[in-house]
């Protein structure tokens, strides 16, 4: 029987608390179990002066932790399903989509109740393409400026008076306890979330079937239906994590109702869709909705954002 969990985790405040949270549930499910954190860096963690999107590559803060799962090192990998690629790397897989926590961007502003009003020329903070995209459609007066950093520093950046207001995934301000940082929730129909955000993914060795029977109780069926949705999606777009594509899912008793959206950056040209079916079909449906946004000229947007991106690294 196994005796001992190894959680590999990043070292940020919020990868911490992802960690530890799955760590206590564990304990609480199994009693006798001993559960450790094996904390790392990641080149992610490391890179804080360039916007996400110019670094590049898929899985920037997962493949260390990876790495250390391969190796024997750790045993399972608690990620934001938001940051993961959509493959895993052989030998490994994505085991379970625990409970989802509120997936919307909030608002943060020590000035203002929300994005409609903020005047002409404000400052927002974001390092998400997918952010800027929907808030320059939207509210073209807006003036965008890149915030990189974690949680903590981000918001000390808004303290400092470098912005209006910033955007952040209202889990991550949850979860830290600084729910009472977010000024407002910001409506799905004006900042479609990214695929996966809000919910905890729990990644493990493809061979370690009693590492699976542990996890096995985590498993969040509804989620897991809505964020397979999502990500088949983005994958059907062939779209990483720093890429401007929102996909939200959500279930009407049987049915999944999952919208998708491609756009520039600049939020010139935003494509959205949407698709509804039988649950038992989530990824169908994701691919389907891929579809759609492909014959709309998705793949145009989304390989001009490639093209600028490798010609800044
Ligand atoms: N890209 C960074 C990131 N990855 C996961 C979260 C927290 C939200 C989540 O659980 O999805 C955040 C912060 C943010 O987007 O504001």
């Amino acid at each position: 029987m196994t005796q001992r969990v190894r959680i590999a985790t990043r070292k940020s405040k919020l990868a911490l608390w992802q960690a530890e949270h799955i760590q206590q549930r564990l304990e609480e499910l199994h009693p006798g179990l001993s559960v450790e954190l094996v904390p790392m860096s990641t080149k992610g963690d490391v890179i804080l002066d360039t916007p996400l999107a110019k670094i590049g590559g898929k899985g920037l803060f997962v493949k260390e932790l990876e790495v250390a799962m391969l190796e024997g090192r750790a045993d399972i990998a608690v990620h934001s399903m938001k940051d993961l690629p959509v493959e895993f790397p052989p030998g490994l897989e994505l085991h379970t989509i625990c409970e989802r926590e509120d997936p919307r961007d909030a608002f943060v502003s020590n000035n203002y109740k929300n994005l409609n009003e903020l005047p002409e020329g404000a400052v927002v903070g974001t390092c998400s393409l997918r952010r800027r995209c929907q808030v320059k459609e939207q509210f073209p007066h807006l003036v965008i400026k890149d915030l990189r950093g974690n949680v903590q520093t981000r918001l000390r950046k808004l303290d400092d008076g470098e912005f209006d207001a910033i955007i952040l995934a209202a889990s991550g301000l949850i979860r830290l306890e600084l729910g009472d940082r977010i000024t407002s929730f910001i409506p799905v129909e004006q900042s479609l979330p990214a695929n996966g955000q809000g919910a905890l993914g729990i990644e493990c060795r493809s061979d370690d079937e009693e590492m699976k029977g542990l996890l096995a109780p985590l498993q969040c069926q509804e989620t897991r239906t809505r964020v397979l949705a999502e990500r088949a999606m983005n994958r059907g777009l062939d779209g990483g994590c720093q890429v401007p594509i929102g996909a939200y899912a959500e279930l009407e008793g049987d049915e999944v109702y999952l919208r998708g959206l491609v756009g520039e950056p600049d939020g010139g040209k935003v494509l959205r869709d949407e698709v509804r079916g039988p649950a038992s079909k989530a990824e169908e449906l994701g691919s389907e909705l891929a579809e759609r946004l492909l014959k709309q000229g998705a793949a145009e947007i989304l390989s001009a954002v490639y093209d600028s991106e490798s010609s800044h690294s």
